[in-house]
């Protein structure tokens, strides 16, 4: 039973320095992950009674799935061990199994940050994506300087003098197509199509992973009701980051290099995926936790707004980037925000005697620019408490 669990799809692991592994679609183990099991449930909105009936193939008792060797090669490695559907079963109807949802809600408390296994981008999306990357960072600065905004953290941020190694872009108001097109147009004034459709194909998913995961993290906390104002004023930032990396820099542990230095996300959630060079580091409780994300995962950040909007039950954790060794790292971050305009408000279920509001009412681009501002950038540890606290 205990390897069915630990393969088992749907299930969550904590892996070895306690972030936690979350595989939130279930695939198909005899495929070896080729086809989707989607998550569904369902929902009663009506007086009317539903029924409804199922027909479900199984293999019989005692048989075990086993993927095909044909399935199995260098760039397919094995995804699960040989079970027994009955076994899984089993393990989906025990606590284990279910309380999935809220395992994740605790490590959102705790550590603030789960590695997401999540495949609905497919591969040639993301090593797409990390292809044109390069391509951007490699134009020269003036015409990278044209990604600029008069909102902060809205463009490109570079040549900072603590930040040598660091240079970013951004498509601020990710789904807005204009908007896409605009920064599309700084590097190819004819339009690029072939950027436009990976950008999406790479985001779509993750924005619906964002919605799903901020459904789960409100179900958790007994606020279903409140989804539409998590949700209507939603807002993406899409950001490409480059890190330098350099043979000036030794891969020993002892000299890393900062890359981006300590600080939280202001915003609700972050998806960042990164081509295979490792430099992020969560803080926990003054300690720094390496995390290794693998070719089809992403670190999923809670940001300072997720921390404030819940009165202080989700973490949001210190993180930091650290570059050792020659090669360039490309990383690429989705950012869950608020539309400008909109205020930050725990609901009032969240404030009681024993929890008493920690934070005042706050724009979120309000808090960027405090954390771009002189006062900001002297402690960007503790911006949400020096901006907003109560
Ligand atoms: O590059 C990364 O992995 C993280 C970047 C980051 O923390 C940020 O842009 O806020
Ligand atoms: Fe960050």
């Amino acid at each position: 039973m205990d390897e069915v669990k630990d393969t088992v799809i749907g299930a969550l692991k904590a892996n070895l320095k306690g972030v936690t592994v979350l595989t939130p679609v279930v695939e198909n183990a005899w495929t070896n992950g080729r086809l989707h099991f989607p998550v569904h449930r369902v929902e009663i909105a009506r007086e009317r009674d539903r029924y409804s009936i199922q027909l479900f193939s199984l293999s019989k008792l005692g048989h075990f799935i086993e993927v095909p060797k044909e399935l199995v090669d260098e760039e397919h490695p094995l995804l699960f061990k040989p079970y027994e559907i009955l076994g899984l079963f089993e393990l989906g109807t025990s606590q284990t199994g279910y309380k999935d949802s809220s395992d994740l809600f605790k490590a959102y408390c705790e550590y603030g940050c789960f590695e997401a296994i999540f495949d609905k981008v497919p591969n040639e999306i993301r090593e797409g994506m990390f292809g044109i990357s390069k391509e951007i960072f490699e134009f020269p600065l003036e015409t990278k300087l044209k990604n600029i905004s008069e909102k902060p953290m809205h463009g490109y941020m570079g040549m900072i003098p603590q930040l040598p190694l660091y240079e970013s872009l951004c498509i601020p108001d990710l789904l807005n197509p204009q908007s896409l097109e605009t920064f599309a147009n700084i590097f190819w004034p004819h339009g690029n199509h072939h950027f436009r459709n990976l950008v999406k194909s790479y985001s779509n998913p993750l924005v619906e992973l964002d919605e799903m995961l901020k459904r789960m993290i409100l179900e958790n906390l007994g606020l279903k009701n409140h989804i539409d104002e998590l949700m209507n004023p939603n807002y993406f930032l899409f950001r490409f980051t480059h890190y330098k990396g350099s043979s000036i820099i030794s891969g020993d542990e002892n000299n890393k290099t900062a890359g981006l230095g300590g600080h939280t996300d202001g915003n609700f959630l972050t998806f960042i995926s990164q081509n295979q060079v490792n430099g992020l580091q969560i803080n926990k409780n003054g300690e720094w936790i390496d995390v290794n994300i693998s070719p089809n995962s992403y670190a999923v950040l809670a940001g300072d707004s997720f921390k404030a909007w819940t009165n202080g039950r989700l973490h949001s954790p210190l993180h930091r980037v650290t570059i050792a060794g020659e090669s360039d790292r490309l990383s690429i971050q989705l950012f869950s925000l608020s539309k400008p305009g909109h205020f930050i408000e725990t609901p009032k279920e969240l404030v009681d005697e024993e929890h008493p509001s920690l934070f005042k009412l706050y724009e979120m681009l309000g808090l960027f620019e405090f954390g771009t501002s002189q006062t900001g950038y002297r402690d960007p540890c503790n911006l949400l408490k020096a901006y907003c606290g109560v």
